[in-house]
């Protein structure tokens, strides 16, 4: 068995002429948190959709633990433990929060197994009991039974994280997972984030704050144009010149 949950291999992609990503190594070891940070248009958003398989690469690997990733579909991925929220929330806007929670773990379910009438209705009860705590959670259970669709953008991002969470899934990807929200959201966003570490889930972030980065990440990646220029604890990218250089024009690291 691979120490590493996620392994990134030689990969390339592109778009036409343009190379949107060359020759990306990642290695995410098991229980932390990685995050790859990098200037507009860097690459991050193509490398987490050729890990999901919504890319295919050009060249290389991705592998999830000893199971390669590369050639299945985003939902075969999926079925195989990685979970992704997106920059826009994807929820069911018609349905409440609870039932919003229940249908991915749902859908896990009857993807794995063919359960009889009764033991399906059994783990429908476990499956609700888990929502409820998962909504609990991310500070969403007073509103379980209101519209998705009604709740605030920082409401949605939270509960899509919650929907992710009762898939219970192997590597977390999150992109960009506190764009648009307060200070306030964006401080309970980070509390629910390092909790989820103290469970030992491993988690990819893409992210622009850097206050949430260095709250959160053990490993960061810095990708620039394409390529990653630099990878280290916080403190080693914090200060590595390749680092400040990229992000010329004031941005500080
Ligand atoms: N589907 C596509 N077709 C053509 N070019 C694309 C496509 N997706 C991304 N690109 C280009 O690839 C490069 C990398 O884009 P990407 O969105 O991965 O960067 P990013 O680091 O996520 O940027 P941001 O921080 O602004 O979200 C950019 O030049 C972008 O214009």
């Amino acid at each position: 068995m691979s120490e590493y949950i996620l392994d990134v291999t030689d990969v390339d992609k592109h778009f036409g002429g343009l190379r949107a990503l060359s020759d990306i190594n990642l290695r995410v070891k098991e229980g932390t948190v990685h995050a790859i940070i990098g200037p507009n248009g860097a690459g991050k958003s193509t490398l987490l959709n050729v890990i999901v398989g919504r890319l295919a690469p050009n060249r290389g690997r991705v592998l999830l633990g000893d199971e390669v990733l590369t050639g299945k579909n985003p939902y075969e991925i999926n079925q195989l433990g990685v979970a992704r929220v997106f920059q826009t929330p994807e929820i069911f806007p018609e349905l409440s929060l609870l039932q919003n929670v229940m249908v991915p773990a749902l859908a896990k379910r009857d993807g794995e197994f063919n359960l009889s009438f009764l033991k399906s209705l059994f783990s429908e009860r476990e499956i609700r009991d888990q929502a409820e705590h998962m909504l609990e959670d991310v500070g969403l259970i007073e509103h379980k039974d209101h519209l998705a669709g009604s709740m605030s953008r920082g409401d949605k991002r939270r509960l899509e994280l919650a929907m992710c969470l009762s898939q219970r899934p192997k590597l977390f990807l999150l992109d960009e997972p506190t764009a648009g929200m307060s200070r306030h959201d964006t401080n309970r966003t980070i509390d629910l984030l390092k909790r989820i570490k103290e469970r030992g889930m491993t988690k990819v972030i893409i992210e622009h704050d850097m206050h949430v980065v260095f709250s959160l990440a053990d490993r960061i990646s810095v990708l620039a144009q394409g390529a990653i220029i630099a990878e280290g604890t916080p403190e080693e990218v914090r200060n590595n010149p390749k680092v400040k250089e990229a992000y010329l024009g004031g941005e500080t690291v």
